[in-house]
């Protein structure tokens, strides 16, 4: 690629990971993981179990920090970065478990998403503090377009209680939402949905996309992944094996050898 059009291709990306390494005091989970994300793309992680797709998820989201390289969002460093500071550089996640208040309401429940990385954070929000009281009520009807998004048809005074856990998943998904995101990490939003679900997670994915909100998906189930991605990350043992379009990384001879359990 000339000079001119990597600074172009190097304008449109949100995240650049340089030389990522992490260990946890044992072998390196993460090896040299060098790749970039640009704006406004479906970007999917893949790799067999234990490849280091969470690991690397939770560096971007500053959870963990790189053993050594760095991660730069927008261009900037974000070793220095709180994980509740990252909501206001515009990214937002979703976590392979429920972490869903069975006691608050569903608008609770997506309200709590824009607490985060505000002054008092969660507890404002569990606490209902006067001033998030009326930045809440404010909110309220984003609340309504945000269930319509993500295809919930529940009130939002409802208790989550008797919901299925693919609308769980959902109403995850829609806190994510709250704090309208430029960049969005979604660990395993289909794990444990039946297929008629997983079409509909595509659906909703496809539509976030369509609203410029970069995805980053880590997914295990490939037709979904490659239904929706524009770009796919393959890590192996730590390592970024391949990466590009489904159809390039469907047919590389690594991938179809890391999936195969050869290599
Ligand atoms: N906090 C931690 N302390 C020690 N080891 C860890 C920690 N987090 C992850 N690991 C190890 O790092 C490796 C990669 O784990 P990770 O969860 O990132 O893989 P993954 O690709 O997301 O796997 P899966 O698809 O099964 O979720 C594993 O061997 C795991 O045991």
């Amino acid at each position: 690629m000339s000079a001119v059009l990597q600074s172009l291709a190097a304008e449109n990306d949100i995240v650049r990971l340089e030389g990522v390494h992490k260990d946890f005091g044992g072998p390196k989970v993460l090896e040299d993981v060098t790749f970039s994300l640009s704006q406004g793309h479906v970007h999917s992680l893949i790799g067999p179990n234990g490849a280091g797709k969470t690991t690397l998820l939770n560096i971007v989201s500053c959870l963990y920090r790189p053993s050594a390289g760095r991660v730069l969002i927008d261009g900037h460093d974000t070793a220095t970065l709180a994980p509740h500071a990252l909501a206001t550089l515009g990214v937002c996640r979703t976590f392979q478990n429920l972490k869903i208040c069975r006691n608050m309401t569903v608008r609770e429940n997506i309200l709590l998403g824009a607490h985060v990385g505000l002054q008092g954070g969660l507890w404002a929000g569990i606490l209902r503090l006067p001033a998030l009281v009326r930045r809440d009520r404010e909110l309220s009807d984003k609340v309504q377009d945000l269930l319509a998004l993500v295809g919930l048809d529940v009130s939002p005074d409802s208790l989550p209680d008797a919901m299925s856990y693919g609308a769980l998943k959902r109403l995850e998904l829609a806190r994510a939402l709250i704090r309208t995101p430029r960049l969005l990490l979604l660990d395993e939003p289909a794990a444990g949905l039946n297929p008629s679900e997983k079409v509909e997670m595509g659906r909703i994915i496809e539509r976030l996309a369509a609203q410029h909100i970069t995805v980053v998906l880590i997914e295990h189930d490939m037709k979904l992944v490659m239904g929706v991605s524009d770009h796919v990350v393959v890590l192996n043992y730590g390592r970024c094996i391949a990466q590009g379009t489904p159809t390039e990384v469907a047919r590389d001879p690594d991938v179809i050898a890391a999936y195969l359990g050869t290599k």
